[in-house]
């Protein structure tokens, strides 16, 4: 009869050879072994970070180790010390060790306090206000899209800490639509399907982002529709991202596309300079980094597009005048931007340059590459040209369409995305982009 303390000792000894031992400090020998009874194994762990990362990194090693030491196979159940509540959904289905994405993944810092207003984000703000006060009831779904790094994920997040702050109760299910779609693959793969349900749809809120990633994936899409509808019937609240409108994902079912109108759609556009100058001002004070305002404003005219990268810029900066022992001013940041190459992609690489060797490569005119023209001689050139503005440069989408003779912003992203289709199998056209690529660069 196999002992739970001989087990667990020979499981110790085996994660002993396999991991670092920072990572034996911090996740294994905190772990404590409760109980062992029809070979499933509870193990105590503090926190739900812990249980987390077990979940996610050491369950797998885990039962190998167990395996390879008593050949039986067992079935990890984690629980949280000193939570009462925390007997996790493992502990409810015995017959499965499944584990989906953890909860709520809420990132503590990205609340409304910490979200600058400006003109492009202030009715996403507002939406975003209203939502996390009157949940289910306004706006649902609400649906933010928008270019990269705009602050989608942040909105979405400062609905649930103001829901969590203001009802600690709230159940709250945050996911990317790639672990909705993992989760789902994992509960068909284990029958876990009820499982899977009881997760995404015994919820207070559920925030789904980047759901452009849903395209394609027929099943997924079946399932979430279910869910949408589950938790839209029972007056929850519904908050999505995508990169674009619902209308523009390739291949979304028309229903999908239909439900996701019932609600509010609101694009986050980039910010103007004076939001990018609070932006980084804000930054600099939560992170106790001295900067004079004009060189504030220098980032922020450097850096139009993405606060992402605004906020990586600042960062570096302030890495870099530490590393040279000097105070932040305009020419350190200058120089380091330089140094960094950091300003490359948003000073050198510019839509023009893309243009004027697009249009060499291929000897289309400038003008019908920016053009109306529809033959296909200079279609191609352009939406190549279009693509490499997207994949080279942090320009949006409208500023793209803007460069090329005013189009809209969906002409763009059916051009990145009809290049982007082809590269996968045309190797013509890749040989052509990476030669463009590299001629660009250059
Ligand atoms: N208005 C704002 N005020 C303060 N910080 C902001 C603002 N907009 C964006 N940020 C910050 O910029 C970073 C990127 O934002 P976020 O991850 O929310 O972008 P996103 O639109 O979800 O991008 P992606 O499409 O890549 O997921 C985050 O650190 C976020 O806190």
């Amino acid at each position: 009869m196999l002992d739970l303390d001989t087990l667990w000792g020979a499981i110790k000894d085996g994660f002993q050879q396999k991991v670092a031992p920072t990572a034996f400090n911090t996740w294994i020998s905190t772990a404590i072994p409760v109980k062992l009874s029809n070979n499933r194994l509870t193990i105590k762990l503090p926190s739900e970070l812990h249980r987390d990362y077990w979940q996610r990194n050491l369950t797998q090693p885990l039962v190998e180790l167990a395996y390879e030491f008593a050949q039986v196979d067992i079935q990890p159940v984690f629980v949280i010390d000193d939570d009462d509540n925390s007997q996790v959904s493992t502990l409810d289905h015995p017959a499965t060790a499944t584990s989906f994405s953890p909860s709520a993944k809420l990132n503590p810092k990205y609340t409304f306090d910490t979200f600058v207003i400006g003109k492009g984000n202030q009715m996403a703000h507002a939406a975003a206000l209203v939502v996390s006060e009157e949940p289910g009831v306004m706006y649902n779904p609400l649906f933010f899209y928008g270019g990269v790094g705009l602050g989608k994920t942040h909105l979405m997040h400062a609905i649930g800490n103001k829901m969590l702050a203001d009802d600690p109760s709230t159940k709250i299910k945050y996911v990317t639509s790639e672990a909705f779609t993992n989760d789902f693959i994992t509960a068909i793969q284990s029958k876990t399907q009820d499982q899977f349900r009881e997760e995404y749809r015994n919820v207070d809120l559920l925030l789904v982002d980047d759901i452009q990633f849903f395209a394609d994936k027929e099943g997924t899409q079946e399932e979430f529709f279910h869910t949408f509808n589950a938790l839209h019937d029972d007056g929850k609240q519904i908050v999505l991202t995508s990169d674009r409108l619902p209308g523009e994902i390739p291949k979304l079912q028309d229903r999908l596309v239909s439900r996701f109108a019932w609600g509010l759609s609101v694009d986050i556009t980039p910010p103007d300079l004076e939001t990018r100058i609070a932006i980084l001002r804000n930054k600099a004070t939560a992170d106790n980094i001295a900067i004079p305002d004009e060189t504030l404003s220098y980032i922020a005219s450097r850096i139009d597009s993405n606060v992402r990268e605004l906020e990586g810029a600042l960062a570096r900066v302030h890495a870099y005048s530490k590393l040279v022992n000097q105070p932040i001013t305009t020419e350190l940041v200058a120089s380091s931007l330089k140094s960094l190459k950091l300003d490359r992609r948003s000073s050198e690489l510019t839509i023009p340059l893309i243009q004027e060797k697009v249009a060499k490569y291929y000897h289309v005119s400038l003008t019908d590459l920016k053009g109306k023209k529809r033959l296909k001689t200079i279609v191609m050139p352009r939406q190549i040209a279009m693509y490499l503005s997207r994949e080279l440069t942090d320009s949006s989408l409208p500023k793209i369409g803007n460069e090329f003779g005013g189009k809209d912003h969906t002409t763009v992203i059916h051009a990145y995305d009809k290049i982007a289709d082809a590269l996968k199998t045309d190797s013509d056209l890749q040989a052509e982009i990476n030669n463009l690529k590299t001629e660009i660069e250059r």
